[in-house]
């Protein structure tokens, strides 16, 4: 027997559907993702904390999920809005089914949802504050009341939220598959990257550690004086959840960092911290970008690949200061998708080049980021 589920929006919006996943209520910010694959993968991606999320695809679960595609080591959506769950879940990699794995984790999805009307009100008023209650006591006036009582994103560090509380040492990234790196051991690997946990999916420390780099994944927090006596070889600053500009700690921290020469790679998050480090301001976008076929174009070679995004927050392109140039636009709306430094090696990119499952047209940058190590060194 299925039990009943709803899901409110602040403008007064209501979607009734069946519970899969736990009983319970949450609320985030609604947002709508148009990848047909990875729903594992966008559950435990911590820049999606305090974010509900509808997938536009309307089979999920096809594949049941496994403990290789986790992201994180949680799921951080605060939950799961979905069109059909299919009877069966079927693939050699499943170990669960999603609905099991949403109950294990305590966390609350939606299913028989209109995710087309949901899809298009979103995309008309924008990213809207939602609540799903699901299981017993499922009422529509409690659903709408925590719907208007969530504050929304703009102003909230959810980075210190989801970050690591000590730093540790990653090297899995089969870089003994890559050429040359096959005799060494893990100690050996050529350079020494510092890595910010802003709220890290494995896939960008896999690659970058299939390149050779022996990483460091720090808290948050850490000060710059703690990372440059670790005397890196190259800094990294990972994605994350809500707003960089609250941020304070980091931005203060890369400021320090960009008066050295060792080379800076940011992604999304990163990319927004580096670039407010830098003097450029941030705003909130209407419905942001989530899904996994985004046009970018290199504004350098005029060349247009297909990217992996999920961003709520952009770099305004009109505030970047003079020591800062654009480096990637959006074909979707011409929005700011890459940035680099013109006095430092650092450079940064707003969507997801590590995109696991998704197009891999801009994993290059993780090899201009190792060859700007070398080139340091
Ligand atoms: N994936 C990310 O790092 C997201 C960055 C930021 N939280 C945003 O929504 O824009």
């Amino acid at each position: 027997m299925s039990k009943p589920a709803i899901l409110a929006l602040e403008d007064g919006s209501i979607f009734k559907g069946i519970s899969i996943g736990a009983d319970g209520q949450s609320t985030g910010e609604v947002v709508f993702n148009t990848s047909m694959t990875g729903y594992q993968e966008i559950l435990t991606d911590p820049s999606y904390a305090r974010q509900i999320v509808t997938l536009t695809y309307p089979h999920i679960g096809n594949v049941g999920v496994n403990s290789e595609d986790e992201e994180a080591t949680e799921i951080h959506s605060a939950g799961l809005v979905i069109r059909d769950l299919p009877l069966i879940a079927s693939n050699w990699r499943s170990e669960k089914t999603l609905d099991q794995y949403l109950r294990d984790r305590n966390i609350v999805g939606i299913a028989e949802i209109d995710t087309r009307r949901l899809t298009r009100l979103l995309r008309e008023k924008g990213a809207l504050a939602g609540c799903i209650i699901a299981g017993e006591n499922v009422t529509e006036e409690a659903a709408l009341e925590a719907a208007k009582a969530f504050p929304g994103l703009k102003g909230m560090d959810l980075a210190k939220e989801v970050t690591v509380t000590e730093s540790y040492s990653w090297t899995d990234g089969e870089w003994d598959l890559v050429e040359g790196y096959k005799a060494m051991s893990d100690a050996e690997l050529p350079y020494h990257v510092v890595a910010y946990d802003f709220g890290v999916k494995r896939n960008i420390l896999r690659m970058l550690a299939a390149r050779g780099c022996r990483l460091t994944v720090v808290p948050a927090k850490t000060p710059a004086s703690e990372v440059l006596a670790m005397n890196p070889d190259g800094i990294f600053l990972s994605n994350g959840p809500g707003d960089p500009e609250p941020c304070d700690y980091a931005i203060a921290a890369i400021k320090e960092i960009l008066e050295t020469n060792i080379p800076v790679f940011g992604i999304c998050l990163g990319h927004q911290l580096l670039s407010l480090a830098s003097g450029a301001q941030t705003v909130k976008m209407k419905f942001g970008h989530h899904g996994g076929n985004h046009p970018v174009q290199d504004l350098a070679t005029k060349q247009v690949m297909i990217t992996s995004q999920n961003h709520g927050f952009a770099v305004d392109e009109a505030s970047l200061p003079a020591n800062m140039e654009a480096t990637h636009k959006s074909l979707f709306d011409g929005s700011l998708q890459g940035v680099r430094r013109t006095d430092k090696p650092a450079f940064s990119f707003q969507g997801h080049p590590e995109a696991s499952p998704g197009p891999h047209d801009i994993a290059p940058l993780f090899d201009h980021f190792v060859d700007l190590i070398k080139a340091a060194k």
